[in-house]
């Protein structure tokens, strides 16, 4: 319902969450819902319709903010069987005030019949965005490098275009980010752990409102579906969610000793923990690093790829705007060189990687120098056993989602699709059918289910992978082929059609190496204890999966799977209050769950003496 007095309406927005303010003014996000009611049961759909306005702090007027409330509901029409639509919008906070398509956005007014909103376009698409606002953030801020000597190009994987230029960071900026993460170390360690958990929980919640702003962001950034996205930002929030309620559960043990003495352990942080994250999941590894490091009483210092540099600044944003001391959550932009101040700096306590193994190995080389604690989470080149007694229906999903979500590129993707020979005829059939199903495009789209590869290189590199299979004697049985969409605004992007290789034999290098691409490998197997051998035969060990019927050969066969993350009759699920990580060459440590509450930090041990020295001397 309209609100009538404007004080009383900014109040109740501000208190409803959907309007928050922002440094210097106010942003809104302004959302077209339409809400069908039928028998007394209302409906509500997203028309995937938003843009934004922007205003001083000044122009905080009773006649603007008569409009601002009149645009909460408008346009209620009657049907004759006495159902009704109402078609509304919805006000949210947006700070991503640099994008230009929401500056253009900004002449449009509030107070528009629902007709014009639901005419106007989704608030990003692709080939609109341009980026202009600095990307590294430290000291509660968004920080603009005054002496930039080079910046590098960043693309938007769905068209091609460039979307912002990265500004790298070097020694002088890695130095005051660190010094920003140690003096907010102060505060924040002293902190208890409900105090932390409240503004955890509040940057919780500003995700949540800002869900749908951050999943475009990130799919204009990264290349990924939408659909996806919007799961990436749902795990970060889980996440956080998750570590504010394991952080006031941190404690230690009480140990009696002789003669009434005893003993305590105290968990204590680390210090500055640094993340250094991988461009497949930019937002996502950002809070999962950053949720379990912030939980425990440590400041960060994120580095994202500089191929995806875009995401990781909102949560610092966020963080900040949610009550965190500033320099709590730091962002440094950067590649190698960057990397590379932050894994030697003397104040940096701890490193957490995600990466490759080559860049891994040097990361740990790199903190070996200063006897730094280090988490690993590389690559993979996971097995997944379909034994004949699987549901079909089942295996075929759970390969699919082993091989294509984020357009191949996860590390615990089960790229070895090991299927037992009585159950390969049918089980490729049904693949088949469905990979070439597979809606590939425009990633802001609803109805697209694989978006483009996040560089031209890297599809470059995956589509050579398929040349030399075929080379080597696979089949490819579909895909493997670059794809053009039919929209010219995407012709530039990186897209090929996902594959799937039959005939695949362990030694060829599409089964032996991590492509990070939409190919699956299928191999055909007889018995249990030959494929638990060839599923093994890898020196990396991220995850692992079995398709069967039987709770006895899932069970036995998991056992003997050298791998980290495993899964029975289903792939790739992470719920956050389960340990992710891998075995071999696939990483040390564990992401989520109790158990990173170890890697985040050290035990302090006090022993308590009672009595008299007793002393030898
Ligand atoms: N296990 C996991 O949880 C997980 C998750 C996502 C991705 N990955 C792996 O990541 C890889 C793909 O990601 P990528 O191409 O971004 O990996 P990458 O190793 O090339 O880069 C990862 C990060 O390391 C930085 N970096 C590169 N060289 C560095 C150096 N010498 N010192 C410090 N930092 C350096 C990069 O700038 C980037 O931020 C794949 O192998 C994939 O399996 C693993
Ligand atoms: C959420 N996923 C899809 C399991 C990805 C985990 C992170 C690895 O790249």
């Amino acid at each position: 319902m309209p609100v009538e007095d404007p004080e009383e309406s900014f109040n109740e927005l501000q208190r409803s969450g959907h309007l928050e303010e922002v440094r210097g003014g106010l942003e809104f996000l302004v959302k077209a819902e339409q809400v069908e009611e039928h028998a007394g049961q209302e409906t509500i759909q997203d028309s995937g319709i938003t843009d934004s306005v922007d205003f001083r702090m000044d122009e905080r007027d009773s006649q603007l903010w008569s409009s601002v409330t009149q645009g909460l509901h408008v346009n209620n029409s009657g049907h004759p069987d006495g159902s009704y639509t109402t078609e509304r919008t919805l006000l949210s906070v947006s700070t991503v005030r640099s994008v230009t398509v929401r500056k253009m956005l900004q002449r449009l007014v509030l107070a528009r019949p629902a007709a014009l909103l639901f005419a106007a376009l989704r608030c990003a698409s692709s080939g609109t965005v341009d980026v202009k606002v600095p990307l590294n953030f430290w000291c509660g801020d968004r920080v603009k490098i005054s002496d930039v000597s080079t910046t590098e190009p960043v693309y938007e994987p769905a068209t091609g275009r460039v979307l912002c230029e990265l500004e790298p960071c070097g020694s002088v900026e890695v130095n005051q980010a660190v010094q920003a993460a140690q003096s907010a170390y102060q505060a924040w360690s002293r902190m208890s752990g409900m105090e932390r958990a409240h503004i955890m929980i509040e940057a919780a919640r500003i995700i949540e409102n800002r869900r749908e702003d951050i999943a475009e962001i990130e799919v204009v950034n990264n290349g990924k579906s939408i659909t996806e996205a919007r799961m990436d930002v749902d795990s970060a929030r889980l996440c956080i969610e998750y570590y504010a309620g394991v952080a006031s559960t941190l404690a230690g043990q009480h140990v009696q000793l002789p003669g009434g003495s005893f003993a305590y352990t105290r968990r204590e942080p680390l210090g500055v923990c640094v993340g250094i994250g991988a461009w497949n999941y930019p937002f996502q590894i950002a809070a999962w690093k950053s949720a379990p490091a912030l939980a425990c009483g440590n400041s960060m210092v994120f580095k994202p790829s500089p191929v995806t540099p875009v995401t990781a600044v909102l949560l610092a944003e966020i963080y900040a705007k949610a009550g965190a001391p500033e320099g709590l959550f730091n962002i440094v932009q950067g590649g190698q060189e960057t990397g590379n101040l932050l894994c030697h700096h003397p104040d940096v306590a701890k490193v957490s990687f995600t990466g490759s193994v080559p860049t891994g190995k040097k990361i740990m080389e790199m903190c070996s120098k200063g006897v730094k604690h280090v988490t690993l989470e590389l690559g993979g080149k996971s097995p997944l056993l379909i034994f004949e007694d699987s549901d079909l229906e089942n295996a075929v999903k759970g390969a699919l989602m082993a091989n294509f979500l984020s357009q191949g590129q996860v590390c615990s993707n089960g790229t070895r699709v090991f299927v037992q020979r009585q159950m390969l005829p049918e089980f490729l059939e049904e693949v088949v059918r469905r990979t070439k199903d597979i809606e590939i495009g425009d990633p802001l789209l609803e109805s697209t289910r694989m978006g483009a590869l996040v560089s031209r290189p890297h599809l470059d590199r995956v589509l050579g992978y398929v040349d030399q299979a075929r080379k080597e004697g696979a089949k490819v049985l579909c895909g493997g082929e670059p794809f053009v969409p039919l929209d010219p605004k995407l012709r530039g992007g990186y897209y090929m059609t996902p594959c799937v290789l039959g005939n695949c034999t362990d030694n060829m290098t599409c089964v032996k190496e991590e492509i990070f691409g939409p190919v699956m490998s299928v191999l055909s197997f007889e018995t249990e204890e030959e494929a638990l051998l060839r599923a093994n035969d890898s020196a990396l060990g991220l995850a692992a999966g079995v398709f069967t019927s039987d709770v006895k050969r899932a069970h036995r066969v998991v056992e003997q799977l050298k791998a980290g993350s495993c899964f029975i009759n289903n792939y790739n699920i992470t719920p956050v209050e389960v340990p992710f990580g891998g075995f071999k060459m696939s990483g040390i440590g564990r992401e989520n769950g109790q158990v990173t509450v170890e890697h985040y930090t050290q035990m302090k041990t006090v022993f308590v003496e009672m009595g008299d020295v007793d002393s030898l001397f």
